[in-house]
Order: structure tokens, then C-alpha cells, then sequence
């Protein structure tokens, strides 16, 4: 997938097989990565096998890590397979889903995510609108995040339904996935960070108080006539806005990515697998070697589409500065420094403006 210089993956080899530790500094690869920017009209996205993370043999974890950052620096997407999350703990989660979906909606908007001011809770059909230019997002949603106390306006309770409403393990299942996903999350990490030749533990204590926003989200079959003029579709092309998404999909199908030649490509379900994609605080931090990839979703299954992405970023304070290895005289940094925090809280502020006070 990747045009890596020959020289850099010569590089890399030595690297591998001289590491005894990867948390040793690595010589500063000065101006390689910024070179690595591409523009890149991907037709796949790749699958990466996540067995190796955790090998004890430093010289696999660094070649699932090439693997990683090819995808990251071509196409900001890929699918991970033989990852740890059991499947019934997916299965747990995806019924609570379609129990809380199934409830009256006077239930569910008892818990607007309008009214809370950490953005958790519910999100009706056309409550949001994730692309400015679209005119709301058919779907609903389901908002939790870190349950511990955390840092910024977004940390804090999140909501559940009443007992008497949603008698059930609705909150166990849910939480049990949260945790399992958070989990996966940390482990990739060390990941990102070889990708981008970084020592394994970089994000470390950065990500002490994740802010991993998770959503359990329900799209209806999309008529025809809803998307007459394209500005009502499932969720709208947009990016996401943490370092990185774990999503899960069910079979239905419609989530498309978007290629340098402005070409949708499908993101076709796999079973047994999750997609991981890129968001912006790894754009911003890498000065765009990382790609932070439009995409958006389509139901034209037929049926009701799940799915449950799970936002990764850093904690509330963590300053976005492009790594010194990613920009260049020719390649100087494109964005203005902000915390992660602060980043994330405008962009979501923004995407629930359009129905506030519905
Ligand atoms: O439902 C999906 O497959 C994608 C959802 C998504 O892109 C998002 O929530 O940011
Ligand atoms: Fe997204």
C-alpha cells in the first residue's frame, strides 16, 4: 500500500532488529515523516492483524506499527482483525442498543443530550448535524464517556434510563463494551506512537483521564425521498474529531470513505472486526502526515443499521503541537495550537447547535 522510500524501510529493518527495548529513544528521524505526506486516492482499506501488539519480540510490534502507519499516512482508515473484545460482549451491547432504541419517545427524551452540558445522553433522529451543509443527521444516538472523575467541561455523570423504564442489564452491557473498547484503545496507542517513531509509552500520560466519548447509534432505512436533494443522509460527511475512532458496524453496510480524488469508497462490513479511523487531534498533531479522513453513512440496507463508535482522544489539557518530525521547511505547520480539550468541546458545541432548544 505504502510508496515508502527504500531507504526509510531500510531504516526501519535495522531499527527492528537492533531494538532490545523500543522505549529507547529512536534517533530523531528528522524531516522523514513530513516527506511521507501523501494525497492518496485509495481504492481499499487495508486489514491489520492485531495479534502481534502485544508480542514480547520487539521486532513484530514494529512491523505491525509499519503496517499501521501505512494506513494512517494513505488512507486515515483500516480494519482491525483478531482484536480482544469478545463477541458477546459486542452482542451485549448491540441488544442494549435495541432495547433503549425500542422506547417511547418520551423515555428517551428525558435524556436530550441538549439539556446536559457534558454531551451525554440522547440524540433524536435530526438532532444532530454532523456536516454543516447537511440539514440533520437521520439517526439517533446514545452518549456515554468516562464514568470516573475527569478533567474539563465534558468529563462529569453520564445519564441512563430509569429501572422502571428500562428494567434489564442495560447499563452493565453498555459499560462492559465502554471498558472493553477503552481498553483495546490504550493498547493502540503504543502503536500510533512507533508509527510515528516515537518511544512505545509517548501517550502515556497523556491519556490518563481518557476522553472517550462512546455512542450507540441507530440509523432507519433511508427512503429515497428523505435524500432527495443529499442533505439528509444517516450521518453527514464529516471528520472525526479525537485522535482515533474504534467503531463497530453491523452488516448493513453504508459507511463510505472519502479518497483524495473525492471518490466514495465503500468501508464494506467485515465480520469479526472493528474499523479504526483517524480524527483530528492526530491530524493536527502530526501536521497532517496522519490523515483525518471524511466519511459518512448511508442506510439503504432495508433495515435498522447499529453501530458504536467509541472517540478516543487525550486528556482535557494536552496542547495539539505538531511533532518536530512532521513538519519542514516545505511542509510547515498548517494548524494553530489548542488543547485537546478545548478542540473537541467547539466541535461538538457546534454539531449539536442546529437543534438546540428543539
Ligand atoms: O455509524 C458509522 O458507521 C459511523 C459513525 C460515525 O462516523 C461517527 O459517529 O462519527
Ligand atoms: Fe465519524
Amino acid at each position: 500500500m505504502s510508496a515508502r522510500p527504500p531507504l526509510f524501510s531500510f531504516c526501519h529493518n535495522l531499527r527492528a532488529s537492533m531494538d532490545q527495548h523500543l522505549t529507547i529513544p529512536i534517533p530523531a528521524p528528522g524531516f522523514l515523516l513530513a516527506s511521507e505526506r501523501t494525497e492518496s486516492s485509495f481504492e481499499q482499506i487495508p486489514v491489520i492483524d492485531f495479534t502481534d501488539a502485544a508480542s514480547k519480540n520487539p521486532a513484530k510490534r514494529r512491523i505491525l506499527a509499519d503496517r499501521i502507519r501505512d494506513a494512517c499516512v494513505n488512507v486515515g482508515f483500516f480494519y482491525l482483525k483478531n482484536h480482544p473484545i469478545p463477541e458477546s460482549t459486542i452482542a451485549g451491547a448491540i441488544s442494549a442498543a435495541d432495547d433503549f432504541f425500542a422506547l417511547p419517545d418520551s423515555v428517551k427524551m428525558a435524556l436530550d443530550i441538549h439539556k446536559t452540558a457534558n454531551f451525554k445522553g440522547y440524540t433524536a433522529l435530526l438532532g444532530e448535524n454532523t456536516n454543516p451543509e447537511g440539514r440533520g443527521d437521520l439517526h439517533e444516538g446514545f452518549d456515554i464517556g468516562w464514568e470516573e472523575p475527569g478533567e474539563g467541561p465534558m468529563a462529569g455523570a453520564n445519564v441512563w434510563p430509569r429501572e422502571a423504564d428500562l428494567p434489564g442489564p442495560f447499563r452493565d452491557r453498555v459499560l462492559a463494551y465502554y471498558q472493553a473498547a477503552v481498553r483495546l484503545g490504550k493498547s493502540l496507542f503504543p502503536l500510533f506512537a512507533l508509527a510515528l517513531d516515537l518511544p512505545e509509552d509517548f501517550f502515556d500520560d497523556k491519556t490518563t483521564k481518557p476522553a472517550a466519548i462512546m455512542r450507540l447509534l441507530h440509523y432507519p432505512p433511508q427512503e429515497p425521498a428523505v435524500n432527495d436533494d443529499g442533505r439528509i443522509i444517516g450521518i453527514g460527511a464529516h471528520t472525526d474529531y479525537e485522535c482515533f475512532t474504534i467503531l463497530w458496524q453491523d452488516a448493513a453496510g453504508g459507511l463510505q470513505v472519502q479518497n483524495a480524488d473525492g471518490k466514495w469508497i465503500d468501508a464494506v462490513p467485515i465480520p469479526g472486526t472493528f474499523v479504526i479511523n483517524l480524527g483530528d487531534q492526530f491530524a493536527r498533531w502530526t501536521n497532517d502526515v496522519f490523515k483525518s479522513t471524511l466519511h459518512r453513512v448511508t442506510n439503504r440496507s432495508g433495515r435498522e443499521r447499529y453501530s458504536m463508535p467509541l472517540f478516543f482522544g487525550t486528556d482535557y489539557d494536552v496542547r495539539l503541537e505538531p511533532l518536530p518530525s512532521c513538519v519542514s521547511p516545505g511542509q510547515p505547520a498548517r494548524y494553530e495550537v489548542v488543547t485537546a480539550g478545548e478542540y473537541v468541546q467547539q466541535r461538538l458545541a457546534e454539531t449539536y447547535a442546529q437543534s438546540k432548544g428543539n
